[in-house]
């Protein structure tokens, strides 16, 4: 099929590809150190989150020179932790995709150290209504990263504030799209057999799923959400912190719905790309505080993929999420994601819980 945005399409799962097997030498290489230091907020960040990123901008750059980038780290710490900064070039030198092509498209290594730094701070756009925008979340799900459990390498490119493509890489999942859902926390470190996959959309094409592989990129195929027949048997994903989803009032909706399964708690975007083949069916976030807003790249390509696949995502207003208003998304409320033909069904079911009914 041709499509649109298919070179977009193409680097962004090579870049995307490339972070991810960095993430995984940080997870195998350094079970005990992966250079975790404190943001401002108190979340953490580790190499795995900076070498992930500067891969993915050194890619963007070659390819794309003009788009702005909105990503969620920075190179301040790095500047003032000269160590910390070694360990992330090391990385950020000795990850390369293993086809000589495919790293040709995404222009080769990072020259040097401060070409990295450099690099790392190209991502402080506002973003905004007007123009091509990449959104990258380098590791989402960082805590998820650290206790062995989910994580995502995520990458958008908004256009006017909309999405029109969407890669996630989540190199914990299985392969299988219909391997059922589970919480994964806690995976043995090397104990990557049946792991790691690639979710895409194009908007208007579909969405789609294939192995995270080393090099060339291995075929993809449509996945679809599932159709829900019986909400009874619903599955439901939610955040593994209490902090960033509130999981009582998520009990409370799921009962009102006649769920009668526990929810799946999973770390990460890897929510949307598993309710997106079906794995699970609903994803909930639920705001824990008025203050909190979210940031676009915890969202761009996981609202792409589940709407791509037959799903509808809108937040506790019904209101789509909207992209386009800078970093967050300050215009809206949490998140609903559902298979279309239930979405009302289950968005009626969060406002009555969250008193949001008129
Ligand atoms: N208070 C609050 N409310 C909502 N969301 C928050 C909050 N604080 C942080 N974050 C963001 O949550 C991102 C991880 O979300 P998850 O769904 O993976 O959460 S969890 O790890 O499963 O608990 C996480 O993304 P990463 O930092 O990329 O891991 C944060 O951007
Ligand atoms: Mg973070
Ligand atoms: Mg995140
Ligand atoms: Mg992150």
């Amino acid at each position: 099929m041709t499509t649109l945005y298919a070179r977009e399409l193409e680097i962004a799962l090579l870049a995307v590809q490339r972070a991810a097997l960095l993430t995984r030498r940080v997870f195998r290489e350094s079970a005990e150190q992966k250079g975790t230091v404190s943001k401002d907020d108190a979340s953490p960040v580790t190499v795995g989150d900076f070498g992930a990123q500067a891969l993915i901008i050194s890619a963007l750059r070659h390819n794309f020179p003009r788009d702005a980038i909105v990503a969620e780290e920075e190179a301040s710490v790095l500047r003032e932790d000269t160590r910390l900064r070694d360990r992330v070039w090391g990385l950020v030198r000795d990850t390369k995709l293993s086809d000589i092509g495919a790293e040709g498209l995404l222009g080769g290594a990072v020259p040097d150290v401060d070409s990295m730094l450099h690099l790392l701070d190209q991502g402080q756009s506002q973003g905004g209504r007007i123009g091509r925008v990449w959104t990258i979340d380098p590791i989402d799900g960082t805590k998820g990263f650290l206790r062995g459990g989910q994580y995502a390498v995520a990458l958008a490119l908004l256009e006017d504030g909309d999405v029109k493509v969407g890669v996630l890489g989540c190199p914990n999942l299985p392969v299988d799209d219909s391997a059922p859902l589970t919480e994964n926390i806690g995976l043995e470190v090397g104990n990557d057999k049946g792991r790691g996959v690639l979710f895409a959309a194009v908007k208007g094409e579909g969405a789609t799923s294939r192995p995270l592989g080393t090099g060339t990129l291995a075929e993809g195929h449509k996945i679809h959400m599932k159709p829900l027949i019986d909400m009874k048997n619903a599955c439901f994903c939610e955040s593994v912190e209490a902090g960033h989803s509130n999981q009582s009032e998520a009990a409370k909706i799921a009962q009102k719905l006649g769920i009668t399964k526990p929810s799946v708690r999973m770390d990460s975007q890897a929510k949307y790309g598993s309710i997106a083949r079906g794995a699970g069916d609903i994803y909930l976030r639920l705001p824990t505080s008025k203050s909190y807003q979210e940031k676009i790249w915890d969202h761009a390509a996981g609202d792409l993929i589940v709407r791509e696949a037959g799903g509808l995502v809108t937040d506790t207003r019904g209101n789509r999420l909207d992209f386009g208003v800078g970093r967050t998304l300050a215009s809206n409320s949490g998140v609903v994601a559902a298979p279309s033909a239930v979405h009302s069904q289950v968005l009626d079911a969060v406002q009555e819980v969250l008193g949001l009914k008129k």
